[in-house]
C-alpha cells in the first residue's frame, strides 16, 4: 500500500527550476533511494517533502493527507522525520540527554510543570526516560548514553541522530546522505542498520546517498534526478544498467 506520492512537484527559484514535475511513490515498509549528481535538485526534494520550502506547483501526499502547504512541524507529526546532510546533535550534552531533549520536543512539554515538577510532569519524565532508553537499545547505542555526543566516533553519531529522529515515532524516515564521512567498516553496517532499524519500527524509508554501495545494497527500488528531472526509476540492478543513468551519474567519477 502506498504511504507517500507526489503528484508533479516542480521547484522555482526565480529563473531556475531546481525541480521539475516529480512523480514519486513509497510502499509501506519500502526502502526508496533518491540519488542524481551534485546539483540534480534531491535536496530541495526533501525540502518540499518536510515543508521547508513549498512546491511552486504540484501536490505531495502523506497517507492520504495533503501536506504540500503543511508547516514542518505539522509534517512532523503526522509522521515524516528526516535526518541532515550535516549531523545535528546537541555536541556537549550526552547521548541520553540528545535522545530525552527529541523526545521533549515531540511530547510539548510545558516549561512550568517542569520547574515545579507536577505529578503529571513526573510520570511523564519517566515515561520519556523509558522510551529513550529503548529508543538508544535500538539503535545499539544504550552502553554510551552516558558519554558525550561528541565523544562518539561518526557512525554512532549518525545513529543517534537517527534515534533523535526516530523519537517523533515516525512511519516515513527521511535519511540526507546517511553514509557521508564514513569509513568503509562503518559503511557495512549502516546498511544492516536501515534494514533493522525498518524492521523494528515499521518504517518507510526515503534516503539520499552518494556512496554506491550502500544505496544499491539498501534500497529496493529508486529514483535518479539529473538537473531536476527525473531520468530513470527501477530496482538496483535496473538502475545500474540504465544507460541515462551511467551517462548522467554513474560515468561521472
Ligand atoms: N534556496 C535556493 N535558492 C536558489 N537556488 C537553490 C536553492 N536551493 C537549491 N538551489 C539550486 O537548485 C539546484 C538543486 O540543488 P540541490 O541542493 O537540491 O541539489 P542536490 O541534488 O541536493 O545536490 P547535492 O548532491 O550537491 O547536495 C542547484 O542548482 C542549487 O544551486
Amino acid at each position: 500500500m502506498s504511504i507517500f506520492k507526489t503528484d508533479n512537484i516542480t521547484m522555482r527559484f526565480g529563473g531556475l527550476t531546481a525541480v521539475s514535475n516529480l512523480n514519486i511513490n513509497i510502499e509501506e515498509n519500502e526502502i526508496v533511494g533518491l540519488i542524481g549528481p551534485n546539483g540534480a535538485g534531491k535536496t530541495t526534494c526533501f525540502n518540499m517533502i518536510t515543508g521547508v520550502y513549498t512546491a511552486t506547483e504540484g501536490k505531495i501526499h502523506f497517507k492520504d493527507v495533503d501536506i504540500t502547504n503543511e508547516k514542518t512541524h505539522n509534517i512532523t507529526k503526522l509522521g515524516i522525520a528526516r535526518t541532515f546532510q550535516n549531523i545535528r546533535l546537541f555536541k556537549d550534552l550526552t547521548v541520553l540527554d540528545n535522545v530525552v531533549i527529541a523526545n521533549h520536543m515531540r511530547l510539548n512539554s510545558n516549561i512550568v510543570s517542569a520547574v515545579i515538577r507536577t505529578p503529571s510532569y513526573i510520570k511523564k519524565e519517566k515515561y520519556i526516560h523509558e522510551k529513550s532508553i529503548n529508543l538508544l537499545k535500538s539503535v545499539g547505542l544504550e552502553d554510551l548514553k552516558d558519554e558525550k555526543a561528541s565523544s562518539l566516533p561518526y557512525g554512532k553519531q549518525r545513529r543517534l541522530e537517527i534515534a533523535r529522529a526516530l523519537a517523533t515515532d515516525p512511519k516515513l524516515l527521511i535519511l540526507d546522505e546517511p553514509a557521508a564521512g564514513m569509513n568503509p567498516q562503518e559503511s557495512l553496517e549502516l546498511m544492516g542498520f536501515i534494514k533493522e532499524i525498518r524492521k523494528n519500527h515499521k518504517l518507510s524509508i526515503l534516503m539520499i546517498e552518494h556512496h554506491m554501495q550502500v544505496v544499491m545494497g539498501v534500497c529496493e527500488r529508486m529514483y535518479v534526478l539529473d538537473y531536476g528531472v527525473l531520468i530513470a526509476e527501477g530496482n538496483p540492478s535496473e538502475i545500474q544498467n540504465n544507460p541515462k543513468v551511467i551517462e548522467a551519474y554513474l560515468g561521472v567519477d
